[in-house]
C-alpha cells in the first residue's frame, strides 16, 4: 500500500473556494504544515509506504494531490494505470508538470500503465468514487469534471472491468465531498449535499456531518488493524476527521476502529481526509 501526498504550498490561504463561506484569512500555514504532517503518521503506523510528489509552490491548492492523479486499479489482464488528470482551473493547471514527471517513473518502476485525459476532457480525482465491491466508478458531474472526461474515463476504465457511472453533484465540489464509500459498497453521504439523482444510489447511509462523509479505510483486513494494536474484535481501521464526532461514533458502533485527525486547516479550502492523498492499494 503506497500513499502519495504533496506538501503544502506556502500560499495555500490562496486556494479556491467554491462552496464554503471564506474563512481563508485564518489559515494558518504552520498550523497546516503541522496536520499534514500528522495526517501521513496515521497512515505510515497502519504500514502504508509514503511517497512525496514533488511540491509546486506556485499552485495554491496543490497539497489536494487526489485531484490532479487518479490510480485506476485493473480487474482485467489490461494493467492499473495511474492517470493525470485534467483540471478546468487554471491556477490548478501548474500542478500537473511535475505530477506528469512523477507519475511516468513511478507508473514505468511499478508496472503500470501511465495515462492522461485527453485535451478536451475535464476531471479531477475528487469526483471519482471507487467501489471494489462492485467494480463501480461513480463519477462525479460537477463544474470541475465535465461529460467528456466521464466519457474519456469511461474508455480508459471499461478495459480494466470498472462500469462507470455518471452522478450529477451541484451543492458540494466533487462528488467525494458529497460521499465516500465503506469496503462494503455502504456510501456515505450527507443529505443536504445531495442532487436528486445523487438521493437515489444503492445502500446510501446517511451522516449527520458534512464532514463525516470523507472517510478513508487505512487497511485491508482486521489482521492488519491487529498488528496495530487493535485486536481482531474490529472490522478494520478508517480515518476520519476531528470534525465528524458523531460520525465516528456511528462508524464504532458499527464496528470499525476509527481514527481521527484535525485538518481543519485544509476544510478551509473545501479539502478532507480523501484530497489530501492518492491511495494506490495493489
Ligand atoms: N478532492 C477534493 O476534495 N479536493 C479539494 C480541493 C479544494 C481546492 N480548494 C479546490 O477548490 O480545488
Amino acid at each position: 500500500m503506497s500513499l502519495l501526498t504533496r506538501l503544502p504550498s506556502s500560499s495555500l490561504a490562496h486556494g479556491l473556494l467554491t462552496h464554503i463561506s471564506d474563512a481563508r484569512s485564518s489559515i494558518s500555514p504552520a498550523r497546516a504544515l503541522a496536520q499534514w504532517h500528522a495526517y501521513r503518521a496515521v497512515f505510515a503506523a497502519y504500514g502504508w509506504t509514503l511517497c512525496e510528489v514533488p511540491p509546486c509552490e506556485e499552485a495554491p491548492d496543490s497539497v489536494f494531490v487526489e485531484d490532479v492523479l487518479l490510480y485506476l486499479p485493473s480487474f482485467t489482464d489490461v494493467p492499473a494505470a495511474l492517470l493525470l488528470t485534467r483540471t478546468p482551473t487554471p491556477s490548478r493547471a501548474p500542478e500537473r508538470v511535475g505530477a506528469a514527471a512523477f507519475a511516468s517513473s513511478l507508473a514505468a518502476s511499478r508496472g503500470l500503465a501511465f495515462l492522461e485525459m485527453p485535451e478536451d476532457a475535464h476531471l479531477e480525482g475528487g469526483d471519482i468514487l471507487k467501489l471494489s465491491s462492485s467494480r463501480t466508478l461513480y463519477v462525479g458531474q460537477t463544474s470541475r469534471t465535465s461529460a467528456r472526461g466521464l466519457a474519456a474515463l469511461r474508455e480508459l476504465a471499461e478495459p480494466r472491468g470498472w462500469r462507470v457511472l455518471g452522478v450529477h453533484i451541484d451543492k458540494a465540489l466533487h462528488l467525494k465531498s458529497a460521499m465516500t464509500a465503506l469496503p462494503d459498497g455502504t456510501i456515505l453521504a450527507h443529505a443536504p449535499l445531495l442532487s436528486e439523482e445523487a438521493r437515489r444510489l444503492p445502500r446510501l447511509r446517511e451522516v449527520h456531518e458534512a464532514e463525516g462523509v470523507a472517510v478513508v479505510h487505512l487497511n485491508r483486513t482486521a489482521t492488519a488493524t491487529a498488528a496495530a494494536g487493535e485486536g481482531s474484535r474490529t472490522k478494520g481501521a478508517l480515518l476520519i476527521s476531528a470534525a465528524a464526532p458523531r460520525t465516528a461514533q456511528m462508524l464504532r458502533e458499527m464496528g470499525w476502529h476509527v481514527e481521527c485527525v484535525h485538518i481543519d486547516e485544509f476544510e478551509k479550502l473545501e479539502g478532507c481526509v480523501t484530497c489530501l492523498s492518492v491511495r494506490m492499494r495493489s
